[in-house]
């Protein structure tokens, strides 16, 4: 039996190649309306209409052949059967946007001249034909020697079609004649050919231009992003508060059942205060994650991220960055795992190392029920003038205060350890489109689920173990449990070391365990308020409220600050490990996130304590 057969999807990036690998072979794969979402090949099987299963393989996006970064690397390679553990595929399905038709038929020319069996999908017709283009397929066939099917890969149209070129070019020989042409004679070719296929053109994309005139505007276009990050951060908190007030009922509500029906024991103990107070107050804050991916994920779809990457681009090259790096910090903010994996897409190896090393101080979701209880508890609900509200204002401010962070690291990282000149900037700008409601959906579905995967799992599991270690050995009659517990003893040790930037105890015992995952810092406060309490009645009261009473302002404002900084994340560091093949580079940013976070919490005590707040 001969071994199934295998089908790249190629093409420059954002022409839709995840969304067409998505359609045809039910996966699930992250596709962003801006260029270098794939950094990773990704297998999936189909089956052609001859019923033969072939594997696909869906890659990140190039410019060209020869590679210019680590993920355009991973294209190449796999394309010439180079890549290490996997066979060279037997046909290409080269993905163009049809609405770019010229530039895109520069890389197009260099695939197919490879003499594979080859089919371009001609991508994104309806996109070309809401600005007016009407193509000829058939022209474009002619000049490429290859079937070229008209596709909307959104939309599942010519999918058929395609598999079924799919299935004839497997048996077809590759065009006689096709000798590789230099980049000027493709360049110069590409545009005769869109020329020659491009049958009309109206002039509908002027109000796009329009757009792009008022959003790219040296200054108003910054103003605009501003203002609208700003109505982001009012609205996580606006709007979630009452679906979180819900939530934090519901497991209130469940605490007093579970106190009503199971008869005192460890037990019981075990599920009101290690399970129900612990995971329960960071299951809460889903509203908030919900809101915040949903102003991400729109802005990603419509095109408008893009346009602030370009925005930025400006600012980062001041630090030394480029706008290259726009999107893997971008991605930070959901969490930096994906955000250090999409710095693949930077070709300067110095580039790219100062934006891994940034990465953990753009503010992941993890970071946000830390941030809202902390907010919650301690920042009034009022409005400081014209209907903005303090606590929105708060967090929009812990998140800038991360960005600043990351640029002025970035600066003293180029000029010190990793000094280079900053490398330009090739971003094109994708088209403005309509977010699609049914890919929200599913777009917040998938950080609903993977948020609250982690709350069942990491934090968990983390928040039982903490359980076990606060309640044993158990407390002498008249002792306070915690006191007497072996995670109380590593407490008061470590105590010693963040008394002096105004910790407590409480607060010592949170930190290690968070650093399994941030979000566990809110759990294991929870538990542990909930283990040294014995009243029932104080059970079922919120983690807010306890905080309240327990901490000072100070206190809870230089949490805060070390929270912006603190590398309190495993996964980060084993990531950043992997992608910088050693301990050097993690053991660093260890070292001087800790730093930078101790530094700042303790000038945050210290300032709040002298203005006696
Ligand atoms: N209107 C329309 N939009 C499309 C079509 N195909 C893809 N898109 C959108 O175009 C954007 C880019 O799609 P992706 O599949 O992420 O592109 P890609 O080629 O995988 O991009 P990279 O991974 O960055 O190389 C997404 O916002 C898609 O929703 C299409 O046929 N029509
Ligand atoms: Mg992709």
């Amino acid at each position: 039996m001969s071994r199934q057969r295998k089908v790249a999807l190629v093409g420059n990036p954002n022409a839709g190649k995840s969304a067409l690998f998505n359609a045809l072979t039910g996966a699930r794969q992250k596709i962003a309306n801006y260029p270098g979402v794939t950094v990773e090949r990704k297998s999936g099987r189909m089956v052609l209409p001859t019923g033969e299963p072939v594997e696909m393989t869906d890659l990140p996006g190039a410019y060209a052949l020869d590679p210019t970064s680590p993920d355009e690397e991973v294209t190449s390679k796999v394309i010439r059967g180079q890549f290490v553990g996997e066979a060279e595929p037997d046909a290409l399905v080269v993905v163009l946007d049809a609405s770019n038709l010229e530039q895109h038929l520069v890389f197009a020319q260099e695939v197919i001249a490879l003499g594979k069996p080859t089919v371009v999908a001609l991508n994104m017709v309806d996109l070309a034909e809401r600005d007016g283009l009407v193509l000829d397929p058939t022209i474009l066939e002619e000049e490429l020697g290859v079937r070229v099917v008209p596709t909307v890969a959104v939309r599942r149209r010519g999918l058929a079609e395609l598999a079924e070129a799919l299935a004839q070019a497997e048996t077809r020989h590759p065009g006689p004649g096709q000798t590789a042409l230099g980049l000027t004679e493709r360049r110069v070719a590409a545009h005769a050919m869109a020329e020659g296929a491009i049958l009309s053109e109206s002039k509908r994309h002027r109000l796009h231009a329009r757009l792009d005139r008022l959003l790219l505007h040296p200054w108003v276009g910054p103003l605009i992003l501003f203002a609208l990050l700003f109505v982001v951060f009012q609205a996580v908190f606006a709007w979630a508060t009452p679906f979180a007030d819900a939530l934090e009922a519901a497991v209130g509500w469940l605490t007093g059942v579970v106190l009503e029906i199971v008869p005192p024991s460890l037990a019981r103990d075990l599920l009101t205060d290690g399970i129900l107070a612990g995971v329960g107050s960071v299951v809460v804050f889903l509203p908030q994650i919900i809101i915040l991916f949903a102003f991400i994920l729109a802005m990603e779809a419509s095109g408008y991220m893009a346009r602030a990457a370009f925005l930025m681009d400006r600012m980062m090259a001041g630090v030394g960055l480029s706008g290259r790096s726009f999107i893997p910090l971008l991605s930070s903010f959901a969490c930096a795992i994906p955000g250090i994996m999409a710095t693949r897409s930077i070709a300067d190896p110095r580039d790219r190392l100062t934006t891994i090393l940034i990465a953990p101080l753009m503010t992941c979701s993890a970071r946000l029920p830390v941030y809202a209880v902390i907010i919650a508890a301690f920042i009034p609900q009022r409005t400081v003038g014209l209907g903005i509200g303090l606590q929105g204002l708060v967090l929009f401010g812990l998140y800038v205060i991360g960005i600043v962070g990351a640029m002025l690291a970035a600066l003293v990282l180029r000029r010190s350890l990793t000094k280079g000149a900053a490398s330009g900037f090739i971003m094109e700008l994708p088209k403005y489109q309509l977010p699609r409601l049914r890919d929200l959906a599913i777009g917040l579905w998938q950080r609903a689920w993977i948020f609250l995967r982690r709350a069942g799992t990491i934090i968990f599991t983390v928040t039982v173990v903490l359980w076990i270690l606060l309640n044993f050995p158990r407390a002498e009659p008249g002792q306070d449990q915690v006191d007497a517990s072996i995670a109380g003893h590593l407490a008061n040790g470590l105590a010693v070391v963040v008394r002096p930037i105004g910790f407590n105890r409480d607060i010592a015992l949170s930190l290690i365990p968070a650093m399994a995952a941030r979000e566990v810092a809110v759990s294991s406060l929870a538990t542990s308020y909930a283990v040294s309490n014995d009243d029932e009645n104080a059970q079922a009261m919120a983690l807010t409220d306890r905080l309240k009473a327990s901490w000072s302002l100070p206190t809870a404002l230089a949490f805060l600050a070390w929270f912006v900084f603190a590398p309190q994340c495993m996964s980060t560091i084993a990531v950043t490990r992997r992608e910088t093949n050693g301990w050097k580079w993690p053991a660093f940013m260890l070292a001087y996130l800790f730093g930078l976070a101790y530094i700042f919490a303790g000038i945050t005590y210290w300032s709040a304590v002298a203005l006696g707040l």
